[in-house]
């Protein structure tokens, strides 16, 4: 390392942590980009088996780390840490352009695998992922490969919102798209997109791909035959591996069909406002993800975490999972759960042995995780639920693979196999040959000075070794002169002479050969160990998937037990019927007592209309329903002390308002793609949940585009909706649309103040309480002085301030009703164009001059009353 003056604040920063840990790697962050410093860069070079292509020619200076496979370096960074190195990374803030800058802040942050966040195994989920599409908006096909799990999936669908959904479950790190067609795909995300050559996507060159790949003679045995876009999709990707990767990735065996239909399709937006994996502010904390990952590996928290983004339809093999987890919260998950705690994550081994690039550490992971099979068979026993009886038998001892493994490697092996010190002694007759040649070097060596010294008499001689010289025997300057005539002058120093004798020089001879002899014997066998073991790559593989689901399995009985939860019943009875229910995480993270609710939707009662304060707990019912939906789709049990599902095909929410600046599409238009999107796309089969909807745009045309819309979903569509409104006129859609019926938060006032109930009642809300969630927000006393003046006056104004044709009265002044054969032709037409309304077609232009035919529909604007059409 080179001196620490004159180095600008980042290196000088570097130096200085560099001092207190040098076994940390460490990384820069600026801004957006990741640094490594050469000598780190190198080191994780060497960890990762990658060849850097770029060397900086001072120590110390960052280097671009070209020749990364995973082309990231937060994928880099995923990479070490889920090999088990502790990695630090440093923040700077200052001029990031240079770093030359004042330095503001500088935040130094150490990752242990121990303390791994939730950021980075997401980050590392994706790093991990190779993702093709092929086709264009209207027809696509899809493959993943995900290199370090050895899955490789496809499947195909339509309709860019589609394609955006799935692109969103699977965050791959890159993105292969055909060249020409790149528009035509429409995919607005630039992270990691590669353009590749359209002839890779070709359907002949793409067969010859997989045909060649898994060594078959055509694809009849693969079930795509019917699905054109994903053979071209997952031809490219192995074009792609073929063309960066050094291996042909033995280990990825299989291709698996993903059918779009046998999961609960969940689209871009309504992913985060669920807040599953991400919470809306970027973390990982209080997501439903965060509440139930209480895995204890790595490769249990991918799939429970894969179950989470992927909800099946498939109710039977639900209730499968339901009966393991019923099954492990009878008889207690802990000691299997204890035993998958002592266990390495083979998923990553497997396809590290799979790649060749396995290193010592992971053979004794393995070693260690089969040395734990028989207490996990123990852990099993006695159970007889079917799930857990199939995973057992894939996670059976396997006493072949533990004997090689313990004959052949050290207890404690170095990181890397370079320089020896690996394998066993006793597993290689002629390695432990070797061995002993040069271990009987040292005693050869104290036997020859101590004769040496006897035969000349001279007190300061001594045998040693340098790399350059090799062996001599070396006398102070006050001896040298006594030397005997038979030692040969090599090297003269200050205070001492070396010399070598012929007996020294045939020695030095025989060890080192015999030492380089052993090292590359001791590497030839360490790599047959792991050609051995690739040859048994499946039984690995499938011991890993087992352990995987196991352990996420023991997870959610885990959560049932420690959380409160209740098996849900899912039948085939349309509705959702939940007696009890809470928020999964909002219950976890308020310190009141949560309050739960019921609900009940079924063939006749298909919307509920939600009113109730602002604060009052509708968007947290709403999205708890969403949540326990979702959760009974994955197997999981939910809280709530009763639960029934029908079929479900998608959940669809339009919540929060807000913007997509740099997409260039203001609150309102987000807000209407949104819901263009759900108009197009719900069924009869889908959850929707819509948190006041037209809140973005000017009061009439919102009312209208809200009642349209819940129109359409209540009438022509039937989904399943739920709809808070702060509109009261809404409350009125009972009344024509026996399919919906109303409810409210409640609320009571307190002499000045509002008291939440949180509890869901039927019929809708009699008040707003607006003033007084102001005053609870702190909004200044003068103000709501004003406020409550001019609320008074438009109350008496009542009767004349505008009222919408359109719309019955509120309910609280009940009139007849219009009769529900004959909706407003106003309100149809609206309907009509909305869904008309493609929400990818739609440009900013457009959706102003939507909202200005509205307007004029309506024969009103922002400022002047409607008049009856
Ligand atoms: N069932 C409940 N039990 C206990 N606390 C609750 C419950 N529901 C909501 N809350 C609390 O009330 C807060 C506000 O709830 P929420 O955001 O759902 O209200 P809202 O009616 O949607 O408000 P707004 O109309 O302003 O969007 C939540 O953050 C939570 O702390």
């Amino acid at each position: 390392m080179t001196k620490a003056a004159g180095h600008t604040p980042m290196m000088q920063q570097y130096l200085r942590i560099k001092s207190e840990h040098p076994d940390i790697l460490l990384f820069y962050r600026m801004g957006d980009f990741y640094e490594l410093f050469y000598e780190d860069a190198r080191r994780a070079a060497e960890l990762l088996d990658i060849t850097l292509t770029q060397r900086g020619e001072s120590a110390g200076a960052p280097i671009p780390m070209a020749g990364v496979p995973v082309h990231s370096y937060e994928g880099y960074l995923a990479r070490l840490l889920a090999r088990g190195e502790a990695v630090a990374i440093c923040e700077q803030v200052g001029d990031p352009a240079t770093a030359k800058g004042p330095v503001e802040r500088q935040v130094v942050r150490v990752v242990t695998p121990g303390t791994l966040t939730d950021e980075a195994l997401l980050e590392e989920r994706r790093s991990n992922l190779l993702t093709a599409v092929a086709g264009d908006a209207e027809r696509w096909g899809l493959a993943s490969l995900e290199l370090a799990a050895g899955r490789y999936t496809v499947c195909e669908g339509r309709g860019s919102a589609q394609l955006a959904a799935e692109l969103e479950r699977l965050s791959p790190a890159e993105l292969l798209v055909p060249e020409d067609l790149s528009d035509r795909l429409q995919i607005t995300s630039e992270r990691g997109l590669t353009r590749r050559p359209p002839w890779h996507f070709e359907r002949d060159s793409a067969e010859r791909a997989l045909t060649q790949h898994f060594g078959t003679r055509d694809l009849s045995g693969f079930g795509i035959e019917s699905m054109p876009l994903a053979v071209a999709a997952a031809g490219a990707v192995l074009q792609y591996v073929a063309d960066t990767q050094r291996s042909a990735l033995p280990h990825i065996r299989e291709l698996r069909i993903e059918q779009t239909e046998a999961a609960i399709t969940i689209d871009a937006a309504s992913r985060r406002n669920l807040e599953l994996e991400t919470n809306l502010s970027g973390g990982g904390e209080y997501t439903l993800a965060g509440i139930l990952d209480t895995t204890v590996t790595g490769m249990g928290s991918r799939a429970l975490r894969r179950w989470i983004n992927r909800p099946l339809r498939d109710q039977a093999a639900l209730r499968e999972r339901q009966s393991a987890v019923a099954a492990l919260l009878d008889r207690g998950s802990a000691t299997l759960r204890e035993v998958l705690r002592g266990c390495a994550d083979v998923e990553r081994i497997a396809a590290r042995i799979g790649m060749g690039s396995a290193r010592p550490r992971d053979l004794t992971g393995l070693r260690g995780t089969l040395a734990a099979l028989p207490a996990l068979e123990q852990a099993l026993a006695g159970f007889s639920d079917h799930r857990l009886l199939t995973l057992a038998g894939d996670a059976a001892p396997q006493p072949e693979l533990l004997e090689v493994l313990q004959g052949a490697i050290i207890e404690q092996p170095p990181v890397v196999i370079r320089d020896g010190g690996v394998i066993a002694d006793g597993h290689d007759a002629e390695l432990d040959e070797l061995r002993a040649l040069s271990r009987n070097a040292d005693g050869f060596l104290t036997d020859l000075e101590t004769r040496e010294r006897e035969a000349t008499g001279l007190s300061s001689l001594k045998v040693s070794y340098n790399r350059v010289h090799g062996y001599y025997i070396e006398i102070s300057r006050g001896q040298s002169e006594q030397a005997p005539a038979r030692y040969i002058r090599r090297q003269t120093l200050k205070g001492a002479e070396r010399y070598i004798t012929p007996e020294l020089k045939t020695f030095e001879d025989r060890v080192l050969s015999a030492r380089e002899r052993a090292l590359a014997r001791e590497k030839a066998l360490y790599e047959a160990l792991v050609e051995w073991l690739r040859e048994r790559l499946d039984r690995i593989l499938d011991l890993a998937r087992a352990l995987a689901e196991l352990d996420a399995l023991a997870a959610l009985a885990e959560r049932a037990e420690t959380l409160d939860y209740t098996r849900p019943v899912l039948d085939s009875t349309p509705g959702i019927e939940i007696t009890a229910g809470r928020h999964p995480v909002v219950e976890r993270s308020i310190e009141s007592p949560f309050i739960p609710n019921d609900i009940r939707l079924d063939d006749q009662r298909r919307m509920l209309v939600i009113t109730g304060p602002n604060m009052g707990g509708k968007s947290t019912y709403m999205r708890q329903i969403a949540l326990l939906t979702l959760m009974a789709h994955i197997g999981s049990f939910v809280p709530a002390a009763d639960a029934r599902f029908g079929p479900v095909d998608r959940i669809f929410t339009r919540i929060g308002a807000s913007d997509d600046l740099a997409g260039g599409r203001s609150t309102f238009m987000v807000e209407m793609t949104e819901t263009a999107n759900i108009l197009h796309n719900a069924t009869r089969e889908s959850l929707v949940l819509l948190d006041e909807i037209g809140r973005g745009t000017s009061t009439f045309d919102g009312l209208a585009l809200a009642w349209a819309t819940a129109e359409a979903l209540c009438e022509r569509i039937g989904a399943f909706t739920l709809f808070a409104t702060h509109y009261f006129e809404m409350t009125a859609l009972p009344e024509q649309y026996p399919a919906a019926g109303n409810v409210h938060l409640e609320a009571v006032e307190h002499g000045e103040r509002i008291v939440f109930l949180h509890s869901v009642r039927n019929g809708p809300a009699n008040q707003s309480y607006g003033l007084q969630v102001a005053a609870l927000a702190g909004v200044p006393a003068t103000v709501l002085d004003t406020a409550r003046a001019k609320l008074a006056r438009l109350e008496a104004s009542e009767p004349a301030a505008p009222q919408l044709s359109l719309f019955a009265t509120p309910a609280s002044t009940p009139e007849p009703a219009p009769p529900p054969a004959a909706p407003d032709p106003t309100a149809e037409a609206i309907m009509t164009r909305l869904a008309d309304l493609d929400p990818d077609d739609l440009t900013p232009r457009q959706a102003h001059e939507l909202v200005c035919e509205w307007r004029s529909l309506l024969g009103t604007n922002n400022s002047a009353p409607a008049s009856k059409p």
